[in-house]
């Protein structure tokens, strides 16, 4: 697993990623997360923005609107225009439609790496704006991405197997996790990092990383009790940084666990920490370190 590196980073040359996400004006996640850090790796990031919130959904109230019906011609304008993508990252969507222009986008750009985090439900909870309809056509995307990063909720999802009443908990054995991430590289993933294995009376948290031809390994840190919105998000943009910036993708789950580990250390000392999401802005230097 250590050997496999996803993206070859070219000398001076800025990679572009379309980052296919929502835009929340307040809670830190999605883009707001995305733009910062892939910027930091060197990237230059494309944003596809899936709905405008006003906060993220964990805050009461939230407005959304929602961006579907304006894809296709933004779109077919990059197309106009000649924009080149070297990699389509993908996160939280609005409606099943928008899983057809990720598929417009994968038609355009055919050489790009898909990264695919399927953001869609957490402890055994699917998030209030996703409909089955749209967990269905994120379960197909998901299992034709090169980079798949689901927590155990998603996982289950994907795979078709039971959540809500029948669900298990994050407390899952090695053999269990390695099940899960081999059936998700049989549905297709090329290589899948299964995140947040938090076993009871245990102080870390484990995420797995496997893939075609490469053994699954384990990657663990030090679990905060507590927990935060945009993790997740944190963690699938700092893992494209580092696989952008050409390291290896053991390297790149390495960093992400470490970045999210510091951030949300970072984010607990501020004011309302529990609500306004993950803070990260004072570390960014440590994502350009990896250049
Ligand atoms: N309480 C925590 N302590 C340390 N690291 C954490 C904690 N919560 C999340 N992380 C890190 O962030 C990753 C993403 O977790 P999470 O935010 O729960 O993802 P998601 O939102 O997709 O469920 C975890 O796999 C882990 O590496
Ligand atoms: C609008 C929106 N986008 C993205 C997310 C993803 O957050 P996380 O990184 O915690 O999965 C959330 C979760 O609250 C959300 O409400």
């Amino acid at each position: 697993m250590s050997e496999t590196t996803l993206y070859q980073r070219e000398g001076a040359y800025i990679p572009r990623v379309a980052a296919v996400h929502d835009l929340c004006g307040y809670g830190k996640c999605s883009l707001g997360v995305a733009i910062p850090v892939l910027s930091a790796a060197g990237c230059d990031v494309c944003p596809v923005p899936t709905g405008l919130f006003s906060s993220h959904t964990a805050f009461p109230g939230w407005y959304m609107h929602d961006t579907t019906d304006m894809l296709a011609d933004y779109l077919a304008a990059w197309k106009n225009i000649g924009v080149e993508i070297d990699a389509v990252y993908s996160g939280f969507l609005g409606a099943p439609e928008q899983v057809d222009r990720i598929r417009d986008l994968y038609a355009m750009y055919p050489a790009a790496l898909r990264v695919v985090d399927p953001v869609m439900a957490d402890h055994g909870k699917v998030y209030p704006t996703y409909t089955p309809e749209l967990c269905d056509a994120m379960a197909e995307l998901a299992c034709g991405a090169d980079i798949l990063t689901p927590n155990l909720t998603e996982a289950a999802i994907i795979l078709g197997e039971p959540i809500g009443e029948d669900w298990g908990g994050t407390d899952i054995s090695d053999e269990e996790a390695h099940r899960l991430v081999d059936a998700l590289v049989t549905k297709g993933a090329k290589h899948v990092v299964l995140k947040g294995i938090q076993r009871e009376g245990e102080t870390c948290i484990r995420n797995f990383v496997g893939g075609v031809d490469a053994e699954t390994v384990e990657v663990h840190n030090e679990y905060l009790p507590y927990m935060l919105h945009g993790t997740g998000d944190l963690y699938a943009s700092c893992l494209l940084a580092a696989v952008m910036a050409g390291r290896s993708l053991e390297e790149a789950v390495r960093f992400a666990g470490d970045f999210v580990h510091d951030a949300m250390i970072v984010s607990a000392q501020q004011p309302e920490f529990r609500d306004r999401g993950v803070s990260f802005e004072p570390l960014l230097g440590k994502v350009c370190e990896l250049l």
